[in-house]
């Protein structure tokens, strides 16, 4: 099974509630979005494997370590996954970006795919999967499937908050995928939202309701 790994360093967790907060209008829920995905990226990085080298300071040699190589590749689940992206490339510059487009019907919540484009060596890089919300679990499963059945091998699942039931269906169908959060919540409602959460995200993002 995956593992579930809730980032609950205090900066983050300080400005979740901020991004939380209904009276949170669209310009600083963008850059609190921003930052947290900027903390969040530092948390997930944690075991990325790095080589010894020497390196010659002005007095010395000195056995240093630089990242041994691995090349990263973050997909945003458009559109809400849009706004966790540049924080992530503060840290980690070199990473490729995907876009997988999904939207789910109000309606039924199931979701459609409109849009697909890759780095064309997926199968070599450490993939970040990049959503807000993992609600009933439906997008990020399809935007997981579409990229295993194109070749991807490593990915990892980053979200600002889940839902138990959203873990359960990635955690049931790609036991391989860890997933990381900020925030686990309670349920969904009846209208497929998290509770408490922190409504739409994508509108919030973009200023759209
Ligand atoms: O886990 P699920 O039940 O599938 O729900 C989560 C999805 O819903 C939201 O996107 P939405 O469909 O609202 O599209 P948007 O990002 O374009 O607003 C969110 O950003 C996730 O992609
Ligand atoms: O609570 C939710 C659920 C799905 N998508 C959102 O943006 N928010
Ligand atoms: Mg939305």
């Amino acid at each position: 099974m995956g593992n579930v790994f809730v980032l609950d360093h205090p900066l983050i967790q300080h400005k979740l509630t901020y991004i939380r907060d209904k009276r949170t209008g669209t310009k600083e829920f963008r850059e609190l979005v921003d930052e947290v995905a900027m903390l969040m990226a530092f948390e997930i990085t944690r075991n990325l494997p790095v080589q010894e080298i020497d390196t010659d300071t002005p007095v010395t040699t000195a056995k240093t370590k630089v990242l041994a190589g691995k090349k990263i590749g973050l997909i945003p689940i458009l559109r809400a996954g849009l706004g966790m992206v540049d924080g992530m490339l503060d840290l980690i510059p070199a990473a490729k970006v995907g876009h997988v487009g999904l939207y789910r019907d109000p309606e039924t919540l199931t979701p459609h795919e409109y849009y697909i484009k890759l780095p064309s060596d997926i199968e070599e890089r450490e993939l970040i999967v990049i959503d807000p919300m993992l609600a009933t679990g439906g997008s990020a499963n399809d935007a997981i499937e579409s990229l295993k059945k194109r070749g991807a091998k490593n990915i990892r699942l980053m979200c600002l908050i889940a839902a138990p039931e959203g873990v359960e269906v990635i955690k049931e169908a790609h036991p391989d995928v860890d997933i990381y959060l900020a925030a686990l919540d309670e349920k969904l409602d009846e209208k497929g939202y998290i509770i408490p959460g922190l409504g739409d995200a994508g509108d919030r993002l973009f200023g759209t309701k």
